[in-house]
């Protein structure tokens, strides 16, 4: 029997796209040291009446005004969907998006958003009707609502966000990705200047077709990446952190990125590149102290003003090897 007291909370954290060595098909979950969520919240509870979604947070109003263009909506309609083609009973839900990630941030937003939901769907229908999907299946339809979003469909902040740490996808349908050993002991400090870049437009910068020379350098990269992260060689991973497909042309996007990528470089960073299609900036340290020392550095150099204000953060984070996660009910 439903009653209102039911409900469940799932938060979902920001993610590195493509970690510069893997285009579409590399992403890592990050989480700040300091305990900040970063990352969005969803609630599902109990609704006698019809189901609902109310938007709240930081950027809500960055969002679609009406319900039915936010992602959060469309997961619901695509959960209800799925719930019905396996002949379950279809219950009316009330569901608060808390909008933390700025949209357009390269942190991975409207995964955060996608995760947050359908993952808090699922549980709340494992806790009071006894029914869940599998995490390959909820993978898929995160995959899905993903693609419906940014035009296409690629899974690079979809799977670290749901399932926590440095993912590979892989071509096959049955796995789609699979955890790779990841340098937890670094520090990844996130710098999100506060201005809007469109994953779609990041996209439509690309060239359509690369040289032999790109295609055989960007093999090489990937591969003694994944090499190296399955010896855990820190040193040889992030020498080859080098992303030939889509920084090149994306930097004329990202002001300020050349100067900061070079600057971070010569003052010792591991590895510098765009999170994701921007325009957030990661960069890797050896130490705490040393992403301290960057942070503060990207804030005064990094982040910029829109009309006067600005948008922009700095966090210092570790790999966040849990992913989506139930918080405690309020
Ligand atoms: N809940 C939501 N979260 C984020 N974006 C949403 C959401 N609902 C609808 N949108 C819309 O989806 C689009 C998301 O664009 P885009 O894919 O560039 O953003 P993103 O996922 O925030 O980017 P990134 O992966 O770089 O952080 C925006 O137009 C935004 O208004
Ligand atoms: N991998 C995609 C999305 C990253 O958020 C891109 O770089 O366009």
């Amino acid at each position: 029997m439903a009653n209102n007291k039911q409900k469940v909370s799932v938060f979902a954290p920001a993610s590195i796209g493509n970690v510069s060595v893997g285009f579409d098909v590399l992403g890592m979950a990050v989480k700040p040291v300091d305990g900040t969520l970063l990352g969005d919240v969803v609630d599902v509870e109990y609704s006698d009446n019809s189901s609902d979604l109310i938007v709240i947070g930081q950027f809500a109003d960055k969002l679609p005004s009406n319900k039915e263009d936010n992602i959060v909506w469309s997961c619901l309609l695509l959960f209800n969907q799925a719930l019905a083609q396996a002949n379950q009973e279809v219950v009316d839900v009330s569901l608060t998006l808390d909008k933390k990630m700025p949209v357009g941030s390269g942190l991975g937003s409207s995964a955060c958003s996608v995760v947050a939901a359908l993952a808090a769907l699922n549980l709340y229908y494992q806790t009071f009707q006894q029914f869940s999907f599998s995490k390959q299946e909820m993978l898929e339809m995160m995959g899905q609502m993903e693609a419906q979003i940014s035009g296409s469909l690629h899974y690079d902040n979809v799977a670290p966000c749901y399932y926590g740490g440095l993912q590979l996808m892989v071509p096959d349908e049955k796995v789609i990705s699979r955890t790779l050993p990841s340098f937890n002991d670094c520090f990844y400090v996130m710098a999100y200047p506060g201005i809007e870049v469109s994953t779609k437009a990041a996209r439509e910068v690309l060239p359509a077709q690369y040289s032999r020379a790109d295609v055989i350098r960007h093999g090489q990269n990937l591969a003694t990446f994944v090499d190296a992260c399955h010896r855990q060689d820190k040193q040889q991973a992030f020498s080859v952190l080098t992303d030939v497909v889509a920084e090149p042309y994306r930097t004329s996007l990202l002001p300020k990125y050349q100067q900061a990528h070079d600057y971070l470089m010569a003052q010792g960073a591991l590895a510098v590149g765009i999170s994701g299609s921007g325009p957030t900036l990661f960069s890797v340290c050896q130490s705490e102290q040393q992403a301290k020392e960057f942070a503060q550095w990207l804030e005064s150099h990094y982040l910029q003003e829109v009309n006067g204000q600005s948008f922009g953060f700095v966090h210092v984070c570790q790999v966040d090897e849990n992913g989506a996660a139930e918080l405690a009910a309020k």
